[in-house]
């Protein structure tokens, strides 16, 4: 369970103040597979930070009672200058896992031959993308945050490999997903909700969220 209770959040961007969330609370259940409905800009990446605890709100509290994994496609963790290998295994070893074996996965999943040896600053913008996913999915998760879409690589033998084990932990997870496209979260959503104003308004159907979505754009 992910518990947010009077969240407040904004910045100040020199001349005014931008209002991400506005006293906000809200539970997100284990098994509930939640679609944020939101505009480009609105704060979809402030909020999926805020809950894997990257970002702290300037007011109220953000409970969590499950392990919560860090926002797909997030590289924040991860030090250039170190190789692929001594970044994931620094990596387990913050999260208490057997570093063989998340080193085996993710050498295996990405699939990237001698680079797995080597400064992750010589990578391409599609090995990093394929490092990163394969170092979320080696980790099994109860919620995992996803902010703008399924990730995928220009890489169709790395997707084909990773979607299945995606689908496979996404099965008996809880997803959070935070989008402008509806089409994204009709495939995986069983609850919505829109952003809109510094206010999450909370919806049985992905319908019924799109109604307000579509009124406000
Ligand atoms: N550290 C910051 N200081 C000032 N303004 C910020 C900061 N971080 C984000 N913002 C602003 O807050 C707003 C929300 O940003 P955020 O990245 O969360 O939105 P988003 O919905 O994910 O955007 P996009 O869809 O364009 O990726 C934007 O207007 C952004 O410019």
């Amino acid at each position: 369970m992910l518990e947010f209770e009077n969240v407040s959040k904004s910045y100040w961007t020199g001349t005014q103040r931008k209002v991400i969330l506005e006293s906000a609370s809200f539970t997100v259940r284990r098994g509930m597979n939640l679609g944020i409905l939101a505009k480009n800009g609105t704060g979809k990446t402030t909020v999926i930070n805020m809950m894997a605890g990257l970002e702290k709100p300037d007011m109220g509290r953000i409970e969590r009672n499950c392990s919560v994994s860090f926002p797909l496609g997030f590289m924040g963790g991860l030090e250039s200058k170190h190789t692929g290998t001594e970044n994931v295994r620094y990596i387990a070893a913050l999260y208490s896992l057997d570093q063989d074996e998340v080193e085996a996965f993710c050498r295996w999943l990405c699939d990237i031959g001698e680079y797995f040896d080597m400064p992750i600053g010589t990578y391409s913008t599609g090995m990093r993308a394929r490092l990163s996913l394969a170092l979320m999915l080696a980790m099994n998760f109860d919620m995992y945050l996803i902010d703008e879409g399924m990730p995928s690589t220009t890489d169709v033998a790395f997707n084909r490999r990773a979607g299945a084990i995606m689908r496979e932990r996404f099965q008996y997870a809880t997803l959070v997903i935070v989008s402008h496209d509806m089409e994204i979260l009709s495939k995986f959503c069983n609850s919505a909700a829109v952003m809109h104003d510094g206010k999450l308004y909370f919806f049985d159907t992905l319908q019924e969220a799109k109604a307000l979505y579509d009124y406000t754009s």
